[in-house]
């Protein structure tokens, strides 16, 4: 009966295997047999089929308790097999700084497949030449004083998200539902110079829709195995209204490309005269969306960008943009509301910046709000937005000892455990902001916090995320107080492509008139 029930479940995975994996995938070379099994790691089934058995047999919540058992277990790094795929998970900060400090390894790993259908190769997915060719002419568009442009569009944005959540009137409400159309609306306007104006309810929902509905979708993917053959997804209801929502996205991008292109065809002809040639983007007064500076740049560097080039990026900014600050935005309040001595502590430092006046943030402001800073930085602590990170090697990849981890592995950063370290982060469990100040940052392992990963592939966007997220939480701090209505089950967190929380977060706002 046992042999029975062991050759059905291997029939089974050998189908899983079939239809679930690209061959070009599998990596079964006896070099790299050999050099993954001088790793440590779990004796799991047989190495074509490894880890997948867990993958197929864990509840999503189980996921990230049982990767910090494998912590536990290899303190250092845990080699597994995933039916046939060599995967390494690297917990030590040390070891990151190799890997991620070193621009030889910056392709991505296997993971962010799925997202290739939306993002193409924007700057998120792309890699070798065509990664580093974009990052180049897209840093300018991160300039500070490009940035200091959106100050007015995310003061508006969070004005909204405060009126909106007092308007429940004490009552609770679901952070996500109000939280997700302000993040959107911001980066709507800052990356397209678009007005979306979801929040107001007069703009395009079946925007919000789309992108809601395709996160969702993309994230069911990630935790369904067996939709990642794209035969059988195509034919499923979720592939088919992915595909729609997909349809949908892209052709809205490329009608307010197409705009934008115009209007600004049209502005530089009628500015021809005053030496566009010389115009410093930082010098004009016109505020210019993200859209706009790639625009600016395909003229200026003589065509590297097609519309489908424009698109990619665009696309790539609009999903890295919105779901990420908005997980953080729902993580820090719902710790706001669970500590009122930090959240009474915020008040004062805002007061301090703000007095009674009701003015808007400027960009002097922000860089005043050094409390609420360190209690961002304990939100994604805790609660980083990305939970993991993957890299697939290209070439061996020699730590700072004799440890090598060979070509074609899958090498998995996961920042959630990272953060949860106690040896850089004694009793990781409790929220403390303290534990950013300068002096207790400095005698920190530089590897050992990286909510917005590190080295060369780094968050392009985290200076904007960190002024938006500090406008948005100052904003409703100075003007309401947070109440968190229901506790999060650390247990039930689920690490998809950004980290979710099973039940989502629920809380209520009192004014503070
Ligand atoms: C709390 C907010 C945010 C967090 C925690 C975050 C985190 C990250 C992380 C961990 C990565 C590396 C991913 C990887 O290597 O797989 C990344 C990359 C990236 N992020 Fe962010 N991000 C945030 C906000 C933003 C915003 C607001 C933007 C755009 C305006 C943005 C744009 C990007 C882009 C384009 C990349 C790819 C960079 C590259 O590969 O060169 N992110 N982000």
């Amino acid at each position: 009966m046992l042999l029975e029930l062991v050759l059905l479940l291997l029939t089974i995975i050998s189908l899983m295997v079939i239809l679930l994996v690209p061959l070009a995938d599998i990596n079964l070379r006896p070099k790299t047999i050999r050099k993954m099994s001088k790793l440590p790691g779990p004796r799991l089934l047989p190495l074509f089929i490894g880890f997948a058995y867990k993958l197929v047999t864990l509840a999503e919540t189980e996921m990230l308790q049982y990767l910090t058992s494998l912590h536990q277990d290899f303190p250092r790094m845990a080699a597994i097999w995933i039916i046939g795929i060599p995967e390494v998970l690297l917990f030590d900060p040390d070891d990151l700084e190799v890997i991620m400090g070193n621009i030889q390894h910056i392709q991505k790993g296997l993971e962010y497949y799925f997202l290739i259908p939306w993002l193409k190769e924007g700057l998120l997915l792309s890699n070798g030449e065509k990664w580093h060719q974009r990052r180049k002419l897209l840093t300018p568009a991160f300039h500070f004083k490009i940035l200091e442009d959106s100050m007015q569009s995310l003061n508006k944005h969070s004005r909204l998200l405060l009126r909106n959540m007092l308007n429940r009137n004490g009552e609770p409400f679901f952070a996500e539902e109000m939280i997700i159309p302000c993040t959107l609306d911001i980066i709507c306007e800052t990356a397209m110079g678009h007005s979306l104006n979801s929040q107001e309810n007069s703009g395009n929902t079946d925007y919000l829709k789309a992108v809601k509905s395709a996160c969702n979708l993309m994230f069911r993917r990630c935790v369904k195995l067996i939709y990642g053959n794209e035969w059988i997804y195509a034919c499923t209801v979720d592939g088919r209204n992915f595909h729609k929502d997909l349809n949908y996205l892209h052709t809205f991008s490329e009608n307010i490309i197409r705009k934008r292109k115009m209007n600004y065809l049209a502005e530089s002809q009628y500015s021809a005269e005053k030496s566009i040639e010389e115009e410093n983007f930082f010098n004009n007064k016109k505020k210019k969306a993200f859209l706009d500076i790639l625009i600016e740049t395909d003229r200026k560097t003589g065509n590297t960008f097609s519309d489908k080039d424009i698109r990619e990026e665009v696309d790539t900014f609009m999903f890295e943009g919105h779901d990420t600050t908005s997980t953080c935005i729902q993580f820090a309040l719902y710790l706001l509301g669970r500590n009122p001595h930090v959240q009474e502590k915020a008040y004062e430092e805002l007061h301090e910046i703000f007095g009674d006046s009701d003015r808007a943030a400027t960009n002097k402001d922000v860089h005043e709000m050094h409390y609420l800073e360190m209690i961002i930085k304990e939100t994604l602590r805790l609660y980083p937005s990305v939970p993991y990170i993957s890299r697939l090697l290209t070439q061996d990849l020699q730590l700072k000892d004799d440890t090598v981890i060979p070509k074609g592995a899958n090498v998995c950063i996961i920042p959630f455990i990272l953060h949860r370290d106690s040896k850089y982060f004694p009793n990781p469990e409790v929220f403390d902001p303290e534990r950013f100040t300068v002096d207790n940052c400095k005698k920190r392992h530089p590897y050992a916090y990286i909510p917005f990963s590190a080295g060369p592939r780094n968050c392009i966007g985290q200076k904007f995320a960190m002024m938006e997220l500090k406008v948005v939480l100052s904003t409703i701090l100075r003007f309401a107080k947070i109440e968190s209505v229901n506790e999060i089950d650390d247990t039930k967190l689920i690490p998809s492509a950004l980290l979710r929380s099973k039940d989502p977060i629920q809380i209520k706002l009192i004014s503070r008139d």
